[in-house]
């Protein structure tokens, strides 16, 4: 196997292919210092096209977007024919098959995996991104049953800020914002709230607010903002999902009003929390433990670690951070 990915080899073992979608593969692999496992997100060059420029979107997304309910990259490889993103394993796989699996969810599970959807978005876009491409399938279940937003092929970061507008139409069609499906101009975190008002009704429905096999009858159904309320929606429940599925984009809810909305905070009676739990400042433990494998000091170790160049030894200290957040021993495995 590691004679078709040479750039990997002694770094990380590569084991099944776990997903693919268009122009990637997504394979499980040990991290070899650490013996975690990573995902790692394989891209041909060739097969990519004019898809290529999705991909340098999704790094340098990535690599500014570090925070609980997003998938994390660790690692960037990029040869002559390919792309290698080296990314947080979820071994639970995605929320479209959890949803598929249970019909719907009752209204307290939704609004557990609903909270988490909001903080990963709330905190992009604070970060000044619009994802454009929300939907059960770009959203993973770890190991703790915790929401990890994925594919920021699509996302945007408007020159100048979020007030600014895009023009590409983009991202999946059932869960497309009127005013992004019309050709018009639009707002990013608007059109975003709209797929989380598609999203929402996915958890509680199990099917789609509008979905029509032929694309202008779905167009022209999301246009006319109408979709059914099934009899097993509370009030509560219809309402946040009508302040969502506003066709006017003025007139929909803000991530400012969802995030403090009486609806997500129903049995928590906090706001919804986005700030990154990831600490700005380097773990010593980690440090020291990647300083002695490597056979310098500690000063030298964090000033490596800072450039953030997301080479093998960011991917080693992520790693072993991941493994002290889980209350796993601060240990690589191999010893010098
Ligand atoms: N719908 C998801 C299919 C599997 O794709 C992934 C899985 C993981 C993953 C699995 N476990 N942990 C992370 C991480 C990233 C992706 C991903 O970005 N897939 C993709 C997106 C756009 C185009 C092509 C492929």
């Amino acid at each position: 196997m590691s004679s078709q990915y040479p750039e990997l080899k002694g770094f990380y073992h590569l084991r099944e292919t776990i997903g693919s979608g268009g122009f990637a593969k997504v394979k499980l692999a040990y991290h070899a210092l650490t013996g975690e496992k990573v995902a790692i997100k394989i891209m041909d060059k060739r097969a990519l096209g004019d898809d290529l420029p999705r991909v340098k979107t999704e790094i340098a997304a990535m690599k500014e977007l570090c925070q609980q309910h997003i998938c994390k990259l660790f690692q960037v490889l990029e040869t002559e024919t390919r792309f290698y993103m080296v990314l947080e394993y979820c071994p639970e796989g995605e929320l479209f098959d959890y949803i598929v699996s249970k019909d719907r969810l009752d209204e307290a599970e939704a609004r557990i995996f609903f909270r988490q959807i909001v903080s990963a978005v709330a905190f992009i876009h604070y970060k000044g991104y619009a994802h454009r491409d929300l939907k059960p399938e770009n959203l993973l279940l770890d190991e703790e049953q915790n929401l990890k937003l994925i594919d920021f092929g699509l996302c945007a970061k408007p020159k100048g800020g979020m007030e600014n507008h895009l023009f590409t139409c983009c991202g999946s069609p059932a869960y497309a914002a009127p005013e992004l499906i019309s050709g018009k101009q639009y707002l990013g975190a608007e059109a975003d709230l709209w797929s989380m008002g598609v999203l929402l009704y996915a958890l509680l429905c199990g099917y789609l607010p509008f979905d029509d096999e032929k694309i202008p009858s779905l167009y022209r159904k999301i246009q006319s903002g109408k979709y059914d309320v099934p009899d097993w929606l509370s009030p509560e429940s219809s309402i946040l999902i009508a302040q969502m599925l506003q066709v006017d984009p003025k007139r929909r809810i803000s991530i400012q009003q969802l995030i403090n909305h009486p609806w997500l905070r129903k049995g928590f009676n906090i706001p919804c929390e986005f700030e990154s739990k990831y600490k700005s400042t380097l773990d010593e433990d980690c440090i020291t433990e990647l300083a002695v494998h490597y056979g310098k000091t500690r000063t030298e170790m964090e000033e490596d670690v800072s450039k953030w160049t997301y080479d093998y030894l960011t991917a080693s200290y992520f790693l072993l951070l991941e493994k002290k957040m889980k209350g796993r021993p601060v240990r690589l495995l191999q010893r010098p």
